[in-house]
């Protein structure tokens, strides 16, 4: 066992080496990413970030091969550039504004890559560009977690915050090593350099794996939304607006498994008499309005917990938690009723209802019960419509005394 100095571990060539290694894999990773899945604007400008980490190392890298121009310039000038990239993507992502604001991330990448030619200028101490470049590097990374912090996708709030995190961690390393450097008595060498590009390296990582899920957080967030639209739409009668037949079954299969713990539910089945003489005397956009002034109507009568469903055509059923027969019977006349003074302008007399009654028994099915609430209306509709009954061909009262 020996001893090994740290400066062995961070030979600035081999780390340059890895981190441009990195970069240009994180660069191929998005772009193969982009090329196969679904993106959304400002991703290109992500991928032309990490390719800004690549192509920055590889020219630092080449300092002793190529022109100084080549290397340390342009290395330089990328890697400043790469903040100002990422903050366009996001701007385009985010949907903020871009125009005028984009152009002063332009402009203050030019004035830090300025002030830092001019570092290099006269008699400056030769710490004097690494620190500049620290502050410009610090001055593009405020400037990018400024814009993040006004994002307005609460979602991706998370995933943005680690992103914003790293930068700001990543532009502190590189002060720390400007100002180590102008206090630091060597001179002409820079023993952070090593360190400064591993930090450069995470951010890298980083910045890969938090635009990657960014990207997929909101493709997958539309697609929940786009999920529950269609739900909404398969479980939704398009005229009237309430659960259709479908999903009006799903609740009453769902309340008949509850009941079977708690208080007995009831059913109601209700049809409007006559509804195709009003098809066939005004036509069938009078017949739609009367259904949907129908539904109206029943909503008016029932309570929170309460259920109103379009079975199709002209009839109706309720779900009717917790109710014993007698207080179902009563919601039932009171429906009953309450159509009588329902008007619709230029349609004459009021439409009139039957409605069926049955409750939820032990060990019912729900196709039990609806046959039973159909039983019900029949015997309804026998006894000259325009009522309400139990399927032993009891009229439902609104009195609950005289019920009872
Ligand atoms: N306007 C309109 N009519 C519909 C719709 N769906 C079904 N219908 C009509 O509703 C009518 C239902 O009539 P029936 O169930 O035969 O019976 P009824 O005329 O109501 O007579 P009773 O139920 O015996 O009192 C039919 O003429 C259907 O064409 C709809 O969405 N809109």
């Amino acid at each position: 066992m020996y001893p090994v100095p740290l400066t062995d571990f961070l030979h600035p060539r081999s780390i340059l080496t890895l981190a441009a290694a990195v970069f240009f894999t994180s660069g191929f990773v998005m772009t193969l990413m982009g090329v196969r899945r679904r993106v959304y604007p400002g991703y290109w400008h992500w991928v032309a970030g990490e390719f800004a980490f690549a192509l920055s190392a590889l020219a630092i890298a080449c300092r002793d091969m190529y022109s100084v121009f080549w290397s340390i310039h342009l290395g330089n000038a990328l890697l400043l550039l790469q903040p100002v990239l990422i903050a366009a993507g996001l701007r385009r992502f985010l949907s903020q504004t871009i125009g005028r604001r984009e152009r002063v991330d332009y402009l203050l990448w030019a004035f830090a890559y300025g002030c830092w030619l001019l570092s290099m200028l006269g008699n400056a101490p030769a710490a004097m560009p690494i620190f500049i470049f620290s502050l410009g590097f610090l001055l593009l990374s405020a400037r990018l977690i400024q814009l993040g912090y006004r994002n307005q996708y609460e979602s991706l709030q998370g995933t943005l915050d680690l992103l914003l995190g790293s930068y700001a961690l990543c532009a502190l390393t590189q002060l720390a090593r400007g100002i180590y450097s102008l206090t630091s008595a060597q001179t002409g060498t820079d023993p952070l350099f090593g360190l400064s590009f591993i930090a450069f390296v995470l951010l890298a990582i980083i910045t890969l794996s938090t635009l990657l899920l960014m990207n997929y957080e909101r493709a997958e967030g539309e697609l929940r939304a786009i999920e529950s639209q269609l739900m909404e739409l398969a479980n939704t009668d398009v005229l009237t607006g309430i659960p259709n037949r479908r999903h009006f079954m799903f609740l009453a299969e769902r309340l008949q498994a509850i009941a079977a713990r708690g208080p007995r539910p009831a059913l109601l089945i209700i049809d409007v008499d006559h509804f195709k003489e009003i098809n066939d005397a005004r036509g069938h956009l009078t017949g739609d309005m009367v259904l949907r002034a129908i539904t109206g109507r029943i909503g008016e009568v029932l309570r929170g917990g309460d259920t109103l469903g379009r079975l199709g055509g002209d009839e109706f059923a309720v779900l009717l938690p917790g109710s014993d027969a007698r207080t179902a019977g009563h919601v039932a006349s009171r429906i009953v009723k309450h159509i009588r003074t329902l008007t619709i302008a230029d349609f004459g007399p009021a439409p009139t209802l039957s409605i069926g009654m049955a409750e939820f028994m032990p060990g019912d099915t729900v196709s039990d019960v609806m046959r039973r609430a159909d039983q019900a209306l029949y015997a309804a509709k026998r006894a000259g419509r325009n009522c309400a009954m139990t399927p032993d061909g009891v009229h439902c009262s609104d009195d609950l005394e005289e019920a009872a």
